[in-house]
């Protein structure tokens, strides 16, 4: 089944959007004359964490990119939670990814102009201000950074940046949460926080969370590991 973009979801699985939620067919990228990724075939199930592993430049951002819609591959099909990636135009994936999608930049990427209150609550259009504020703070607190709701990315350090980022990705509560190297800054018991709130999202409402990370504590917690050398998925 196809759903409409950011429309209407299947009632047959928690997160509404059907069993399977990504699928790539022979999905390559070429950044110039590099190779980044090379005949890429995946198919994840809903409601899975899923840890993409590899050395550094096999291309794990740039799949999470393709994902997200940031990117479009050269060659291949992407298709997730039901909709077609590669057949939408730019404008349409926007709309989907803001709707379905929670990501997690490598470097955070918070908005240096507003409070991490008001990064949080970016993804919460259509909620009333009041209520937006409230999710955003308690997710805040969730992820132990409540206490600098009111402060700006440049006034934290890049943990409490990266908890924050990742506040953002979870808040409204999306299908799909992609995170590059989400605990890359984090000290072992926020990463261990941030690991156990991605396995809730997914046991407790089905989310899916496909993560870049080279960190083997979180790879191995898991529930599955794809691993890619070369721009291509070996394992
Ligand atoms: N914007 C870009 N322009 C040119 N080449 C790029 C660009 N982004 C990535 N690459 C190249 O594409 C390949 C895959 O990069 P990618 O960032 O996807 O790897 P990665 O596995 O996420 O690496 P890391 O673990 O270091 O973050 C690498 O060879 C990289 O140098």
């Amino acid at each position: 089944m196809v759903t409409r973009v950011g429309g209407a979801r299947c009632a047959s699985h928690p997160s509404g959007w059907g069993m399977k939620l990504i699928e790539l067919v022979g999905v390559g990228l070429n950044y110039g004359s590099t190779c980044a990724l090379d005949e890429v075939g995946l198919r994840v199930d809903a409601g899975s964490v899923v840890a993409l592993t590899g050395p550094s430049g096999c291309g794990k951002s740039t799949l999470l990119h393709i994902v997200a819609g940031l990117l479009q591959p050269d060659e291949g099909r992407v298709q997730v939670g039901g909709v077609d990636l590669t057949a939408a135009n730019d404008r349409v994936r926007t709309r989907w990814r803001l709707v379905n999608c929670g990501f997690v930049f490598q470097l955070g990427d918070l908005v240096p102009e507003l409070t991490l209150l008001d990064n949080v609550a970016l993804p919460l259009h259509g909620v009333r201000a009041k209520g937006a504020a409230a999710l955003a703070r308690d997710t805040l607190a969730e992820l132990g950074v409540g206490d600098l709701a009111d402060r700006f990315p440049d006034q934290v350090s890049g943990g409490q940046a990266q908890r924050a980022a990742i506040a953002r990705a979870l808040v409204h509560n999306p299908p799909l949460v992609l995170a590059d190297e989400p605990t890359g800054s984090l000290d072992q018991s926020s990463g261990a926080k941030v690991l156990d709130l991605f396995l809730r999202a997914a046991t407790d409402r089905g989310a899916t969370v496909l993560l870049a990370t080279h960190e083997r504590a979180l790879a191995s917690s898991a529930h599955r590991e794809i691993r890619m050398l070369d721009g291509r998925v070996v394992a």
